[in-house]
């Protein structure tokens, strides 16, 4: 497999609303998009557009959430992961399994929030970083 581009890095927070003051008041960001629930990914989520990514505001959403465990760690939030493009994510998931990584929820790709397919690998296996790897978008 190959990285591809940089697409977004996921911050977890207690309160997407106070984290995006922090964006657009100290930072100056000025592409705020619509906040909106994923049920199925146990998160709310905010997009921050920066010139050459994004950046993905998480809360956690319902109980189950997989964002709590981290929040109860640094409850103020933080950095959670990152998330590279890559063109096919079967074969991705596939080679990282061969490989000996730990793909999560059993390696079986659900669809994320710009609606492509994803997956994620084990922070143990990279180094103390959550990575997500996703479908390249079309419009690319
Ligand atoms: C919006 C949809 C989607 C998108 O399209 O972009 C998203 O991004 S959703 C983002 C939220 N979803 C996920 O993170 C799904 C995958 N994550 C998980 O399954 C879990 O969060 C996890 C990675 C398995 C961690 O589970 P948790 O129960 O919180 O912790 P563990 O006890 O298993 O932790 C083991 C170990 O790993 C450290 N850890 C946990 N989270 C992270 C992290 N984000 N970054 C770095 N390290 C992390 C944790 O501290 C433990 O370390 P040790 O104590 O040293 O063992
Ligand atoms: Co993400």
């Amino acid at each position: 497999m190959k990285i591809g581009r940089l697409n977004h890095v996921g911050v977890a927070t207690p309160s997407i609303e106070d984290s995006i003051r922090l964006y657009r008041d100290f930072l100056g960001a000025t592409k705020i998009h619509e906040p909106f629930d994923l049920p199925e990914q146990g998160v709310r989520v905010c997009f921050v557009d920066v010139p050459n990514s994004q950046i993905e505001l998480i809360e956690p959403l319902g109980a189950d959430s997989p964002v709590h465990g981290f929040l109860a760690k640094s409850p103020k939030g933080g950095q959670h992961h990152v998330c590279f493009e890559v063109p096919d994510i079967i074969a991705a998931r596939d080679e990282l399994l061969a490989k000996g990584a730990t793909v999560l929820r059993g390696g079986e790709p659900r669809i994320g929030a710009h609606g492509v397919p994803v997956i994620f690998v084990h922070p143990k296996d990279m180094g103390g970083v959550l990575i997500e790897l996703m479908a390249e978008p079309e419009h690319h």
